[in-house]
């Protein structure tokens, strides 16, 4: 119940917060509408007295009432429906804002590994498309809970015993609840294989992977495998069903034997004289009318069960983005690193995992220096970056910006500071220039700072063979959008990346991945200049991630990673004369150069 209630004052929030001047006309339309049902069966009742005892213009006046109330039953809560469908779409709208806001606004990216952070959202991103039936069981129920009172003072006049009538609709309500919570809980028990389902049809059904789909004839394994999974939540989902529909029924038959007994009584009462013809048609009219009454407050409180439910999750999903604070968060970066970046005996583990993928790592880096981190696949790097941008936060050890502890620094405040290219860039279907230009949304609108970006990352030639510049509209999504091969694509990224001027950490994961090698070394180039810029103006660190030796050997300082701990850390020089696992790897990929 508390389920209920929270959902029902939570809603009628959001729809005040949404629009007042609406959610007052939807309120007053459904109240009339459906206040106007047992206000009908006395009036009906009334005419039909007026009619016997021969009173014909009374009745003709009672007749008009009918007609007129009728008209307002029928008809008024589809005049509202105008006015909450709109309310629902502001209110769908607020709670996918409050779903983006909650994963991209969180400091870490740590609840996004978490399978039940992603089974919350495949939920509540389904259960807030039925918000404009909720909005409609919110107003039905406002209405109702004043009909329902009407028709039990009209009951009481009649016979206080027929108010055991209402009462007898208490066991619908009880077994609606019940039905209601166990469907709940078969779609939370269903999320997984939903979502993996979902996943597999995005799959199958993407232009970018159906390459390799059909070079390895994958159609009927993943056609299989998703059918496989989708029954598995259709099994789960169908039983609940069918157990929800056994118990609704159950107290639908149990009102309806109550019915029976008060249609029966009053007619017992008439024939003996101490009821009207009168009251037997409003008996008859107003049995029929908590009948309804009763089905429709079943379906609405489940409605609003469910949306409670949905709302609950919401907070549910805020709790496992929330992350504490064991320091207090105080200070903010430095302008200019003077120091360097220092790493203390960092460990860490990503949640939802017990073995560590960094062990004990320490490390310095200075000020100014171009930074390479090499290493085997899954040695670390990543992770490794992925710390220094502040995504996760050490499991143990510590971060330190010119002395200070990252965790110390707004997470937002760090990212201000930050640029980077990651290894799986983001291919945003937008205007070619606000693809780069993204970088600083700040000057997203400069072109001469895009095209300057986008010069320094060696991508002017991307721009060069699209129709319309950087107004091109690029992106399969769109009609005319103009697709870009998967190394065009990496320039505008790492054009992105170039778009602040004044970083204190320039993070390259791998940015060359996908380019010729005559661009990478062109961009190599410019971005050692870059880096010259950058030690002399904010002591930029320039860190980059490489598995291609003849760029790495350019950096000031070459960090070897294995299995999650450094091995090795030095110029390229020093790291060569040392003979050990970097000089190996140096003179195997130059001898396969020979
Ligand atoms: N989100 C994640 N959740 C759990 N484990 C992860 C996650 N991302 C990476 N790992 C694990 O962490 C280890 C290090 O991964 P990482 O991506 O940092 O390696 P890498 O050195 O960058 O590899 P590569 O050269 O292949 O890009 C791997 O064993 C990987 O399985």
């Amino acid at each position: 119940m508390r389920t209920t209630l929270s959902g029902f004052w939570r809603l009628l929030a959001m729809a005040w917060r949404a629009d007042r001047r609406k959610t007052i006309a939807a309120t007053g339309l459904m109240v009339a509408g459906t206040v106007s049902g047992p206000l009908l069966a006395l009036v009906l009742g009334m005419m039909t007295d007026a009619v016997i005892s021969g009173q014909a213009g009374a009745a003709v006046w009672y007749g008009v009432a009918v007609a007129v109330l009728a008209i307002v039953s029928l008809t008024f809560a589809h005049f509202s429906y105008i006015f909450y469908q709109e309310l629902a779409e502001l209110a769908e709208l607020e709670v996918v804002r409050d779903l983006i806001l909650l994963t991209n606004g969180s400091e870490g990216i740590e609840h996004q590994e978490r399978a039940e952070y992603a089974d919350e959202l495949t939920v509540l991103h389904r259960e807030s498309r039925g918000l404009i039936g909720a909005l409609e069981s919110l107003f039905g129920m406002l209405g109702l809970s004043l009909a329902m009172i009407f028709t039990a003072i009209l009951l009481a006049g009649l016979n206080p015993i027929l108010l055991l009538l209402p009462l007898a609709a208490v066991p619908p309500l009880i077994c609606g609840r019940w039905a209601e919570s166990r469907i709940d809980r078969a779609k939370t028990e269903t999320a997984e294989p939903t979502r993996i389902a979902l996943n597999l049809f995005r799959l199958s059904t993407s232009a970018r992977f159906a390459g390799e789909l059909r070079v390895f004839r994958l159609r009927d394994e993943l056609r299989r495998r998703h059918q496989r999974e989708w029954e598995r939540a259709s099994r789960g989902l169908v039983r609940s069903y069918g157990a929800a529909s056994a118990v609704r029924t159950l107290g639908q038959v149990m009102f309806g034997l109550a019915y029976v007994g008060a249609v029966l009584l009053v007619v017992r009462e008439a024939i003996t004289g101490r009821s009207t013809i009168g009251d037997v048609v409003l008996v008859i009219v107003l049995a029929t009318q908590v009948n309804q009454q009763v089905t429709v407050a079943v379906t609405l409180l489940a409605n609003l069960q469910r949306m409670g439910s949905m709302l609950r999750r919401l907070d549910s999903v805020r709790k496992l983005v929330a992350v504490d604070h064991p320091v207090p968060v105080d200070q903010e970066p430095p302008a200019r690193l003077t120091t360097g970046i220092e790493l203390r005996d960092v460990d860490f583990t990503y949640p939802g995992t017990s073995e560590a993928v960094l062990s004990g790592v320490s490390l310095s880096l200075p000020a100014g220096a171009s930074v390479a981190i090499v290493g085997e696949n899954g040695a670390g790097k990543t992770t490794l970056v992925k710390l220094l941008c502040g995504l996760y936060r050490p499991t143990s050890g510590q971060i330190l910006v010119d002395g200070t502890d990252l965790r110390r620094i707004p997470a937002e405040s760090w990212r201000r500071y930050l640029s980077a290219a990651f290894q799986d860039f983001v291919r945003f279907e937008l205007l070619a220039g606000q693809v780069v230009g993204l970088g600083d949304v700040s000057r997203m609108g400069d072109d001469g700072a895009v095209i300057d970006a986008l010069d320094r990352a060696q991508g002017s030639d991307v721009l060069e063979r699209l129709e319309h510049g950087l107004r091109t509209q690029l992106g399969k999504s769109y009609t005319e959008g103009a697709e870009l091969s998967g190394g065009q694509w990496q320039k505008l990224a790492l054009g992105r990346a170039l778009m602040r001027e004044e970083p204190l950490l320039l993070v390259l994961d791998e940015p060359t991945s996908a380019l010729d090698p005559l661009a990478e070394d062109r961009l190599f180039e410019s971005y050692a200049r870059q880096a010259a810029q950058l030690r002399a103006s904010t002591g930029a660190i320039t860190l980059f991630v490489s598995h291609r030796f003849s760029t790495v050997r350019m950096a000031d300082l070459i960090i070897v990673l294995r299995d999650g701990r450094v091995v090795e850390a030095g110029s390229h020089d020093e790291l060569m004369r040392r003979g050990e696992l970097y000089a190996d790897l140096f003179s195997l990929q130059a001898q396969a150069y020979r």
